[in-house]
């Protein structure tokens, strides 16, 4: 569904008084990938790492430097408008939406513009109202809406033409818990039910562990990692934490290898090295102290990805 070979952006940019020093910036130096069809992958970076810069030369709205991009069969930078048709895309921190109008007036534009038939925009305005739940609102102009319900509405918008590839850009962006989850719901139902590939951008870990098998991370513009995301939390080797309720209020535990992270009255969190027998912790633990309950936590992606960033490089081969 994409194809990406070794594409590069680079940037001119001017500075010093008289804006004479020309100095280039490798927004994307040298990324390649491949997402096949039904995939839903994450693209993951800290600012400025180029996410943004690799989406709009998927989208065409960018020309690569150098490399090659295909999106669903097509060159995007050239085949903009074909490209359209077969891909969705959404900015959360843009709207496609007409502000001043009705979310439904809004909808029905976007339909003259993809030229769909009347009675398939019914038939699929009906189920993305259902899906999405924007009954409620329909007749609202889209300047009064509520973030979480204009998101609602873009991702209508991008999907009326029924793409088989959904491109997203930081969509729960600023989003409340609950909008989030609504969001969130909704994109895994399209991928596994419609078999709807997706491509999602974000800065929020919820929406990749959620919802991503496969993460790809970008550093500098380059790929820092692409494949499982159990597997990245494996190779940078990120301790697992150990929660112990005692009994009763303890010294700090003493076990060797173990490290106490904290203490809360009866409850201790140590932390366990990779490598390193959970099994094992827990028996010496259970011989030495007396355990109320205890559960083992994979560390969360949040720390697996600062300590990637911090690395600054790659965790490995696949
Ligand atoms: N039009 C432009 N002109 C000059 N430099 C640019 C331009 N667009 C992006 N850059 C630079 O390219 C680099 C990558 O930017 P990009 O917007 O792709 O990052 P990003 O990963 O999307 O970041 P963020 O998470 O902050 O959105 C940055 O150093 C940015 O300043």
């Amino acid at each position: 569904m994409i194809e990406v070979r070794d594409i590069r952006k680079t940037f001119t940019v001017r500075s010093g008084l008289l804006r004479r020093t020309r100095t280039a910036v490798r927004a994307v130096d040298g990324v390649s990938f491949t997402v096949r069809e039904g995939e839903f992958v994450g693209y993951l970076g800290s600012n400025g790492a180029g996410k943004s810069t690799t989406i709009k030369m998927l989208t065409g709205i960018l020309t690569p430097t150098s490399g090659s991009v295909r999106v669903a069969g097509l060159d995007p930078s050239r085949r903009r408008t074909a490209l359209a048709r077969r891909i969705g895309v959404v900015f959360g921190q843009r709207t496609t939406l007409w502000w001043d109008l009705p979310l439904r007036d809004s909808l029905t534009l976007i339909r003259h513009l993809y030229r769909v038939d009347a009675g398939e925009h019914r038939r699929r305005l009906e189920e993305l109202t259902g899906l999405l739940d924007l009954g409620p609102f329909l007749a609202t102009p889209v300047r009064q809406l509520s973030l979480g319900q204009r998101m609602r509405g873009d991702l209508a918008a991008a999907l009326l033409h029924d793409p088989p590839l959904l491109v997203l850009d930081e969509p729960t962006i600023g989003l409340d818990v609950v909008s989030k989850a609504t969001v969130r719901g909704f994109l895994e139902r399209l991928n596994a039910e419609r078999g709807t590939t997706i491509l999602l951008t974000t800065h929020d870990l919820g929406d990749i562990e959620r919802l991503c098998r496969r993460v790809m991370i970008i550093d500098r513009g380059r790929l820092a990692y692409d494949g499982d995301l159990d597997r990245l939390r494996a190779s940078v080797a990120a301790d697992r934490m150990l929660v112990v309720d005692l009994v009763r209020p303890a010294p700090p535990v003493q076990l060797d290898g173990v490290g106490v992270e904290r203490v809360d009255g009866p409850r201790q969190w140590l932390r366990v090295p990779r490598g390193m027998n959970a099994a094992a912790v827990v028996a010496a633990l259970a011989r030495r102290y007396e355990i109320a309950d205890i559960a083992l936590r994979e560390p969360d992606i949040e720390e697996v990805v600062t300590r990637l960033y911090r690395r600054g490089g790659s965790p490995g081969p696949e």
